[in-house]
């Protein structure tokens, strides 16, 4: 095996206020139970957890009509930003075990303080059915899941949740791929801003392959680095059931696969979330385990590093 050795810390975040239901919190307990830790180990990375975040609701936060439980979603926002900080400050590969979505807002935030004192560019590759890039004024649902995007662009501010002056994530250096469902209001939103998106036409036309080698080109070329964000309906439901909002025509197991492979041979990668993982709504751990198998494609293993064995 020929993978450089990572320092990896992993942070989980059970939260599941930011989606219409309850069970993503029990995500970081399923992702450890599926053995995400020592996979990471078999593959020679050296693994810290620190454990799941625990917060009490921001009560400075106003209670908002249009953004359902902003005062806890606010308060993980605000936690995850800093020890995802912390991590990548201290020379380590942050690692989110999610927790809806809406974790984004801080990990990707913490990502974007972090880049902004190197002095290098964040990009977000969104790997998810929806492109959660509503507002409180745009959303259908009042699901903050379905609004980090917008919120780590700058462009959804609900209330002062992260100081004034946060370093925000161009649009342009947004990449959604998988993308199947999006609000009527939303999609003017994406193209306004110049988000790029690959949706699943787009996977079906000119393969994941083709897309992804633009996509990295791009980030090495202007020495980027990257952040991940797995949503598990990325997945096809009939591969991956455990989530709250499947939508049918997914990606595919060896589609995902390659995604993470050339990430990982690329080398460009900074910092992961595995999010949306509903361990109530899954069928006996078998999303819980793709998750951690994508995430082993993402830190080197091969297909050849596996024992073949008959179906
Ligand atoms: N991360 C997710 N699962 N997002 C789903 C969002 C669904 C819908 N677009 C909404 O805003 O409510
Ligand atoms: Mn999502």
């Amino acid at each position: 095996m020929n993978v450089q050795s990572r320092s990896v810390t992993l942070i989980g975040a059970p939260l599941e206020e930011g989606s219409g239901r309850r069970g993503a919190a029990m995500g970081p307990a399923a992702l450890r139970i599926a053995g995400v830790d020592q996979t990471l180990i078999d593959l020679g990375h050296d693994v810290a957890d620190n454990g799941d975040l625990r917060i009490v609701p921001a009560m400075d936060l106003p209670n908002h009509s249009k953004a359902h439980n902003l005062r806890i979603v606010g308060a993980f926002t605000r936690a995850l930003e800093s020890s995802v900080y912390d991590v990548a400050a201290s020379g380590r590969f942050p690692l989110i075990l999610g927790g809806d979505h809406s974790l984004s807002m801080g990990s990707v935030s913490g990502m974007a303080r972090y880049a902004a004192g190197k002095g290098r560019p964040l990009f977000v590759l969104w790997l998810d059915a929806h492109a959660d890039f509503n507002s409180p004024a745009t959303s259908p649902s009042g699901n903050i899941h379905g609004m980090p995007v917008a919120f780590f662009c700058g462009e959804a501010e609900f209330a002062e949740i992260l100081p004034k002056g946060r370093p925000f994530v161009d649009p342009k250096h947004v990449f959604q791929v998988g993308i199947r469902s999006v609000d009527a209001r939303e999609r003017e939103e994406i193209h306004e801003h110049g988000v790029n998106v690959f949706d699943m036409r787009a996977i079906d036309e000119q393969g994941i392959g083709a897309i992804m080698r633009h996509i990295l080109d791009v980030v090495a070329k202007a020495d980027g680095l990257l952040h991940v964000s797995l949503d598990l309906d990325f997945l096809d439901p009939d591969i991956a059931p455990g989530v709250g909002t499947t939508v049918p025509g997914g990606a595919t197991f060896r589609e995902a696969h390659l995604v993470m492979e050339m990430l990982s041979d690329s080398g460009l990668v900074s910092s992961l979330d595995l999010v949306e993982l509903n361990p109530f709504l899954d069928d006996r751990g078998k999303s819980a385990r793709i998750l951690v198998e994508l995430t082993a494609s993402l830190f080197g293993r091969r297909i050849f590093d596996r024992p073949t064995r008959a179906a």
